[in-house]
């Protein structure tokens, strides 16, 4: 038996990547990223699941600066899901002005163009999930609609007014499963994409070369980096952050080399993780 948080309620994207990974629960939903990383934290569930990072609109700084700065978990596999935007109105909406519009931050961000061009007049409000604000048209009426997957559509009622309405294609997820102390996972059977590691990186001081004698060390050793980000220490302004995705996993002779040659600039070098990556192809009738 394995506990598995994730950013819920039910019908969020997390939880249909949560199904379509694990073999069984209990799945716990959290209403939003601090709590289920907390959740973790307590051992109350032995994995959590949040998202990381966006296709269309980049990282989730939430998950990333809770896991740096606030608790101590390990990336431990990667899920990447594709994901499918529909408008949802209530299922009494018959054409009425719409006042409002919810959804999570990542979402709204995902179908700008066309909330832009569609509904001007709209206020846009910001839940914790999508299947949140699916809940928030349940409660507020004719005058509201959502922005989620048909999942939420589903689970509370609403219709679809419009299918994908993210204004790019390719639209794909990447979300963290997390874990404080370690446990096996008991999984469908997937076929990893990749292996890939993320580690942390900090700098001892601004000085000329000091981003580049970093990836030097990766690049004579001809490890290959798959993302490298800046993100704030919130220790004051120009202090940062780097995190670093190599591809490839975690071994005794390169990673400690690249850990001792930074160390020695006076870098901080912190590993986050050594996972398998998978791309989960949604049921396309069931994420149409
Ligand atoms: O709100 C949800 O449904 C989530 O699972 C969160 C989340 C995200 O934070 O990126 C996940 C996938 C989509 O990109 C939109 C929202």
């Amino acid at each position: 038996m394995q506990r598995v948080g994730y950013l819920g309620p039910k019908g969020t994207f997390t939880k249909m990547a949560v199904d379509a990974f694990f073999e069984e629960g209990p799945f716990i939903g959290y209403e939003n990223i601090p709590a289920c990383l907390e959740a973790v934290e307590r051992g109350d569930v032995d994995l959590g699941v949040v998202p990381l990072e966006n296709s269309i609109e980049g990282s989730v700084h939430l998950t990333i600066d809770y896991l740096i700065h606030e608790v101590n978990q390990a990336v431990v596999t990667e899920l990447t899901v594709p994901i499918r935007q529909h408008f949802l109105v209530h299922p009494d909406y018959n054409g009425e002005e719409l006042t409002h519009i919810y959804s999570h931050n990542q979402a709204i961000a995902q179908c700008q163009q066309y909330l832009y061009k569609k509904y001007p007049e709209a206020e846009i409000a910001y839940t914790a999930s999508t299947a949140k604000a699916a809940e928030v048209v349940v409660e507020q009426g004719v005058h509201t609609a959502a922005i989620g997957n048909h999942l939420a559509a589903e689970q509370n009622g609403l219709n679809i007014l419009t299918h994908n309405i993210h204004d790019y294609d390719n639209n794909h997820t990447r979300f963290a499963v997390v874990q404080n102390t370690p446990v096996p996972l008991e999984t469908k059977t997937h076929k990893p994409m990749k292996h890939k590691t993320t580690v942390m990186i900090t700098l001892p001081k601004d000085y000329v070369g000091a981003l580049h004698q970093v990836l030097s060390a990766f690049a004579w050793r001809k490890m290959n980096l798959s993302k490298i980000e800046s993100r704030p220490m919130k220790t004051g302004l120009g202090n940062y952050f780097f995190l670093i995705d190599v591809d490839q996993p975690y071994d005794e002779v390169l990673f400690p080399g690249v850990k001792a040659e930074l160390e020695m600039l006076g870098c901080t070098f912190k590993l986050l993780g050594t996972y398998p990556s998978y791309l989960l192809e949604m049921d396309p009738v069931a994420n149409k």
